[in-house]
């Protein structure tokens, strides 16, 4: 396969501890009758995949089969316990609506904000500062403090600073849902612009028929497991057929 390797995720494995008693007195009577109080849960088995550069990779699964574990990983907000997760260039993305952004400051002081987080400059981010403002298109809340904001309006700055700060690789979970119809189009339009220019996209998604438009290769992930990687189109009918 041509290009060179953009992510990396080589025996990448999470667990996580569910806590089955949340008081002291809740924790002795299950202590007493001899009930663990929590348990180790594998959400990711561990776990290869790799990307290259310019391709867009679709991870589907069902709920909780660790899609967005893999792809907060990959974005380093979260570590492996074991393996490794290595990103060539510059990454960005939406993971959470809102994450990134101090609820304190305005919509306007977060476009600094965030955009410096996502390696942007003060002179970037100055020059580009109108065209992120106009993509994001929420009028006179751009001066008011962002707890105040709607998802949907935390959607349009933040995927709006996102894609301003030229991404090699994009990242994208679900968050899309929360947009109107022409703003998610719009969205749609500049993800493709950016595979177009030769992005790499990892993209979690239960909307299969954009999954479809979006991307070319589907992995789908079950059970925190990779049970099929390949050409989109069969990956979806893999899971359709699980679903
Ligand atoms: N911080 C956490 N603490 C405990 N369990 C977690 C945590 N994050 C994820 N999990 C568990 O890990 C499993 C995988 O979660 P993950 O969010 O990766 O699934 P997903 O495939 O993205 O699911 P969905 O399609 O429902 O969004 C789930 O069972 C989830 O409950």
């Amino acid at each position: 396969m041509a290009g060179r390797v953009a992510v990396s995720v080589e025996g990448a494995s999470k667990h996580f501890r569910l806590r089955h008693t949340h008081s002291l007195k809740e924790g002795l009577v299950w202590a007493v009758q001899g009930r663990p109080r929590h348990e180790d849960f594998h959400a990711l088995a561990p776990l290869d995949l790799e990307v290259r550069e310019g391709e867009s990779v679709a991870l589907l699964g069902r709920n909780g089969s660790g899609k967005s574990t893999l792809l907060k990983l990959v974005a380093g907000v979260m570590a492996p316990d074991t393996g490794r997760v290595r990103v060539r260039g510059r990454l960005a993305g939406l993971l959470e609506v809102g994450a990134g952004f101090h609820p304190d400051l305005t919509g306007r002081e977060n476009v600094h904000l965030n955009a410096s987080i996502l390696g942007m400059g003060p002179a970037t981010i100055r020059a580009r500062f109108e065209e992120i403002v106009a993509f994001a298109d929420i009028g006179p809340f751009l001066d008011t403090q962002v707890r105040f904001y709607s998802s949907g309006m935390f959607l349009r700055l933040a995927f709006s600073v996102a894609v301003h700060t030229e991404p090699d690789v994009f990242l994208v979970d679900e968050v899309l849902a929360v947009g109107d119809e022409a703003f998610r189009d719009k969205c749609l339009t500049r993800i493709e612009q950016l595979s177009a220019e030769g992005r790499t996209l990892v993209v979690v998604s239960h909307d299969l028929p954009l999954v479809e438009r979006l991307c070319g290769r589907g992995v789908v992930l079950d059970a925190g497991r990779v049970v099929h990687d390949g050409p989109v189109v069969p990956a979806v009918e893999r899971l359709r057929a699980v679903l």
